[in-house]
């Protein structure tokens, strides 16, 4: 039987006046990639600090795998809009940063390169990160966000500030690194084709708080942009997004 990994159930939250979410239910199973979309301001990136332990609801409960949330947990790691990579700290360091954290020394170093190399950064370990273009710096993070071998991964608009290649090289290295470890993924995005290539299910938050959930045929299909059975659901996703617009 399927067993939810991360529950919110009920969940209330504002912001001083302004009530963001009412009442919202998830239910997420580990191992599995889910894409978050919505209307801008619909409170989707509150869902994500919820779920994070960054936020605390006001009324409801968010929990993992049994245990309510109630500040953020070592097992969930996070890659957002603002990369948080320190300017006097070089490649290799920031990415051993969360092992050195948990007191790990030799062997950070050994998996730091392991996972560079894997991204193709091997070659800037010593570099800073000013020294580096924002698709280098963005692969920097994931290492980071990947390195302790988190549970659940959660991601805010990941690839919004990327050219288009280096958008589609970041997005091939998170689909990838994803199935292979079979980590939790939540993500927001305001691009739909990003939900239907990353996400196995598509949630979409509506205005009065529910949460539809798609299954995305094409999330193990590595030829799926090839396909135009892929672009006609990115349409008819766009369609649902902006009937909840209009609606
Ligand atoms: N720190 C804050 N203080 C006050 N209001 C906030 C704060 N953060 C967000 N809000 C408000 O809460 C609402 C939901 O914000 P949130 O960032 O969760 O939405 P979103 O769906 O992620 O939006 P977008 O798609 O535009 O990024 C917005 O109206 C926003 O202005």
């Amino acid at each position: 039987m399927k067993k939810e990994f991360i529950l919110m159930e009920q969940v209330s939250f504002s912001f001083g006046r302004q009530q963001v979410l009412k009442k919202v239910c998830l239910s997420l199973e580990q191992g599995i990639s889910y894409a978050l979309i919505g209307k801008s301001g619909s409170g989707k990136t509150t869902i994500l600090n919820l779920i994070a332990g960054f936020l605390k609801p006001d009324e409801g409960t968010v929990s993992i795998n049994g245990t309510r949330v109630l500040g953020p947990r070592k097992e969930t790691a996070f890659l957002f809009q603002e990369l948080g990579l320190f300017p006097w700290q070089t490649v290799e360091e920031a990415v051993a940063m969360p092992l050195k954290l948990r007191g790990g020394k030799q062997e950070a170093k050994e998996a730091v390169y392991h996972l560079l190399e894997k991204l193709g950064l091997e070659k800037y370990g010593n570099k800073y990160p000013q020294e580096l273009s924002g698709g280098e710096q963005q692969r920097v993070a994931l290492a980071r966000t990947l390195i302790g071998g988190p549970d659940i991964i959660l991601m805010d608009e990941p690839t919004s500030a990327l050219d288009a290649a280096t958008k589609e090289e970041l997005q091939g290295v998170i689909r990838e690194e994803q199935q292979r470890r079979g980590t939790t993924l939540f993500f927001v995005t305001h691009d739909v084709e990003e939900a239907m290539w990353l996400g196995q299910y598509v949630l979409i938050l509506k205005e009065d708080g529910e949460v539809e959930q798609i299954e995305n045929p094409y999330y193990f299909n590595k030829d799926a942009r090839e396909q135009l059975g892929f672009y006609e659901e990115c349409i008819k996703l766009r369609q649902l997004l902006k009937m909840e617009k209009e609606g």
